[in-house]
């Protein structure tokens, strides 16, 4: 089917209100037999699995299991030596205009001379055309952003100046501005208080609950895991897929950690 073919399906779709498991089912993302190769390390290996609209999916694993590079894998932002994610019938690396991506903090540079209310205004560059002025409506989404990230008396702060919980809200109202349909996050949890753990996974559910796709890596089993609607739990290669309960099995856990986690039970699930 052509992306043409696609867009006037959708949008029939949407004239006729075909019910939620179809809708559930055109804007989930698939990934299908992905592979990925360092070099020597095969990082990556036959990945097959969904990620669903309207839910929030964790993406699990212990240090070096593939986790962020799954979501690069999956954006084109790497090499694959096999398969791709689809979106829509066409792969998601094609169709980047849909999609937020908030890379770890270690991957962005915070010398950058650029304060918060740039940063957040950045998200609107794709839709606006750099060296263009940016019209009332991106100035009102930036600013609707910030205030709800709680970070507002803030915009004109220079970014390296903020703590790493600020940064990682000034991030989250970016990708905010970008009025995407996917939103792929590595890491936003890092080194943050608990505060600003509950703006953000406010903000993960509201998305999820607007039927938006997300995905988010997320290295800590700890109390976040209970966040989660959907977990991808991997170890280079995928261990399960599904509902966070589903995933989260003592089998499970033992295939991808070996004996350094202690079993979760399904009621801390
Ligand atoms: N650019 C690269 N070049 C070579 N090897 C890489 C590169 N990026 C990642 N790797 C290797 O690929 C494997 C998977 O890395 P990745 O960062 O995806 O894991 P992760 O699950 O996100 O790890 P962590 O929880 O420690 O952040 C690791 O062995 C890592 O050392």
């Amino acid at each position: 089917m052509t992306t043409a073919t696609f867009r006037k399906v959708d949008s029939m779709l949407k004239d006729y209100e075909c019910g939620d498991n179809c809708r559930s089912q055109i804007k989930t993302v698939t990934i299908q037999q992905l592979g990925v190769q360092y070099r020597m390390v095969e990082a990556l290996k036959n990945i097959n699995c969904d990620i669903q609209p309207g839910k929030l999916t964790g993406v699990i694993g212990p240090n070096g299991a593939g986790k962020s590079t799954l979501i690069k894998a999956m954006l084109g932002l790497v090499p694959t030596t096999s398969g791709t994610a689809m979106y829509q019938g066409q792969p998601l690396m094609e169709q980047l205009e849909k999609v937020a991506y908030v890379p770890q903090r270690s991957q962005i540079d915070w010398t950058y001379p650029a304060t918060v209310w740039d940063v957040v205004m950045m998200g609107r560059v794709r839709k606006t055309g750099w060296f263009r002025r940016f019209s009332t409506v991106s100035r009102r989404l930036a600013a609707e952003a910030l205030e709800r990230v709680g970070m507002s008396e803030f915009r004109s702060r220079p970014i390296g100046q903020l703590s790493g919980g600020q940064q990682q809200r000034v991030f989250l109202a970016r990708a905010l501005t970008e009025e995407a349909e996917i939103f792929c996050f590595d890491e936003p949890l890092v080194g943050i208080d608990k505060k600003t753990e509950a703006v953000i996974f406010d903000i993960f559910h509201e998305l999820a609950d607007a039927g938006k796709t997300l995905v988010v890596v997320n290295h800590d089993l700890g109390q976040a895991i209970t966040n989660f609607d959907n977990l991808i739990l991997l170890n280079r290669e995928l261990i399960a897929s599904g509902s966070r309960q589903e995933v989260l099995s003592a089998e499970n856990l033992q295939r991808a950690y070996g004996g350094q986690v202690v079993f979760f039970s399904e009621q801390a699930a």
